[in-house]
């Protein structure tokens, strides 16, 4: 049976693999989530095994991260326990050319905010497909919202200008609910998003709205996987 990957799935794990290779021994890591990541976290793992890395600690953003760093080896440590994270690694669904990004295609953006934010460096592992001019055009942002205050958030976000949609499970019946125990609502903006910094300001300002997917000047370095001429390659800005 071929092993070949596709060609967006060699992207990501060309620069997860290249964002990994950054990481120093002794580093309090941000271990971020999703599929671009995972490939970071499982060869952060092989590093460590192998001896070419020691005495890393990561610090969790989803129970999806703490599963994967659980499976290839990596000790993990909390906020509480650390006065720093080093450097996060971490994936996007858009990324603008002001290193600005919507984040929380895989409802995980409130802890991912909390640690990449924290980071002395933040590193975004994203393939080429996620970059766009202007956020909001080919994703909607999503927000956690506590249950209860679904309707209302959902009215003020019409007022804003945005559609927002409750987000649903798949082979779950019912709304996605989030690692805090939260529903997401997804908002699309038929023009995009035009003031990113202000839009995610405003919408945590609503009463039960717990954190939004835009991640406004929390970037250091945008680590781009590519496929050019059939071969993968990796630029960043
Ligand atoms: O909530 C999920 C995160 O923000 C992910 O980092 C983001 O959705 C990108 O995931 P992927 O690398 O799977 O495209």
């Amino acid at each position: 049976m071929s092993t070949e990957l596709d060609p967006t799935t060699l992207m990501k794990k060309q620069v997860g693999e290249a964002a990994a290779a950054r990481v120093q021994s002794g580093s309090i890591v941000g271990l971020g989530t999703g599929s671009t990541t995972a490939f970071a976290i499982q060869a952060l793992g092989e590093r460590l095994k192998s001896g070419d890395l020691k005495d890393i600690k990561g610090v969790s953003t989803s129970f999806q991260a703490i599963v994967l760093a659980k499976e290839y080896g990596i000790p993990l440590t909390t906020l509480d326990e650390v006065d720093r994270i080093d450097i996060a690694i971490d994936g996007a669904d858009e990324v603008d050319p002001q290193k600005n990004l919507i984040k929380g295609g895989g409802a995980a953006h409130t802890q991912e905010k909390i640690v990449d934010a924290f980071a002395d460096q933040f590193i975004v592992v994203v393939d080429s497909g996620k970059l766009v001019d202007k956020l909001g055009t080919t994703f909607l942002l999503p927000v956690e919202v506590i249950p209860m205050a679904m309707s209302p958030v959902m009215k003020a976000i019409v007022a804003l200008g945005g559609k927002p949609q409750l987000r649903m499970g798949v082979k779950k019946a019912g709304p996605v609910i989030t690692d805090q125990g939260n529903f997401v609502i997804d908002v699309k903006f038929d023009a995009g998003i035009d003031n990113p910094a202000e839009l995610e300001k405003t919408l945590n300002n609503i009463p039960g709205v717990l954190e939004n997917g835009l991640f406004v000047g929390v970037a250091t370095l945008i680590m781009v996987g590519e496929v050019k001429d059939g071969k993968p390659s990796v630029r960043e800005f």
